[in-house]
């Protein structure tokens, strides 16, 4: 079925800090997170956008299972991964991947690439000697990379090529789903072509499903089947990408959108919004976005808006009492 969920995110939170110190003070808590529900079908491209520090990373995380939620569910194909994983979450599942934004500082500089790659095909799904060189033949060819790189060490790889063998070694656990967490962004704009070009080929030859984490909007609207934009820890917008892009309905999505240069160059999100982003150890009341919204009205200082549908498209929400209209 092309529309079944891969993976449900519910009401998914993660605070650092909090709780007090020796002597009763209360300690400072980020809500990095915060009540985040959403599904990922089979066979699709969510992407996620959202200004640096608004959780993105935090989320991508949680769902590979680097970091443990402060509150939710996150559900895999029907299975409750905090759940399981109880305390062990490194070994949640092999199911889901999670590819690094800094491809040479996420591979180990003293190991050769057979070794990292190796290491899943050994541990995760226990194939003996022959089984492994085949397939070590295999995943260097899918990432477009000849085998006698296998001998080399890390640095002696080129950015994209090294985020290649981080592709690589996503694919050798065999997953389901790969999340990428700005897997381009440290790449010349002349090799990133090429890694989305491989991303896609990948996709439709193991049948993956990908979330892909981004703050360069053109990248994400080139590649995502639907969107999702996070605002200060929350899900703000999510809808098909070419509703998203041409018609947002969260006045935040609206104001990436206008402050994004011409179709064709680079729309990379602002740094200096960040000056403008609310103190996550101070939260405003209601709504994050209400003093920076053209919109907004008194009912935005005072609730937190639900994730809703909209009118005439239930595929697309917005967490907003004011939404524009569709076009
Ligand atoms: N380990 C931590 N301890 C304390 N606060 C944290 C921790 N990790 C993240 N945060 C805070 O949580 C919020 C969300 O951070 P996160 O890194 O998830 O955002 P992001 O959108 O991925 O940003 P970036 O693009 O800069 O990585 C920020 O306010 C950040 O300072």
């Amino acid at each position: 079925m092309a529309d079944a969920t891969l993976l449900q995110i519910e009401n998914a939170g993660r605070v650092f800090g909090g709780g007090r110190t020796l002597f009763g003070a209360k300690k400072p808590a980020v809500h990095a997170v915060q009540d985040v529900s959403f599904r990922v079908r089979k066979g699709e491209t969510l992407g996620v956008v959202g200004e640096s520090g608004c959780g993105k990373s935090t989320l991508a995380r949680m769902i590979v299972g680097l970091d443990a939620p402060t509150g939710g569910r996150i559900v895999f194909d029907g299975r409750d991964l905090v759940a399981e994983a109880g305390r062990d979450l490194r070994r949640l599942s092999r199911e889901v991947q999670y590819v690094f934004q800094d491809p040479v500082a996420s591979l180990n500089p003293r190991k050769t690439i057979r070794t990292i790659l190796e290491a899943p095909l050994i541990h995760l799904l226990g194939l003996d000697k022959a089984a492994r060189e085949r397939r070590l033949g295999e995943l260097m060819d899918a990432v477009n990379l000849a085998p006698e790189f296998l001998d080399r060490y890390p640095h002696e790889f080129s950015g994209g090529q090294a985020q290649r063998i981080g592709i690589a070694r996503a694919l050798a656990a065999d997953p389901r789903l790969i999340v990428l967490d700005e897997p381009v962004s440290a790449l010349d704009v002349s090799v990133q072509a090429q890694v989305l070009n491989i991303l896609d080929d990948l996709k439709d030859r193991f049948g993956l499903t990908y979330i892909f984490i981004s703050h360069d909007l053109s990248v994400v609207e080139s590649v995502s089947d639907r969107v999702a934009v996070m605002y200060f820890g929350r899900l703000v917008e999510i809808g098909p990408g070419r509703s998203v892009f041409r018609a947002p309905r969260h006045p935040y999505t609206h104001l990436l959108l206008q402050s994004a240069p011409a179709p064709g160059r680079r729309a990379l999100i602002s740094e200096d919004a960040n000056t403008e982003l609310p103190d996550p150890y101070n939260p405003p009341p209601g709504c994050a976005f209400h003093a920076r919204c053209p919109r907004g009205t008194d009912v935005c200082t005072a609730k937190i808006p639900p994730l809703e549908a909209m009118p005439g498209d239930a595929d697309h929400r917005a967490a907003c009492f004011h939404p524009h209209e569709a076009r």
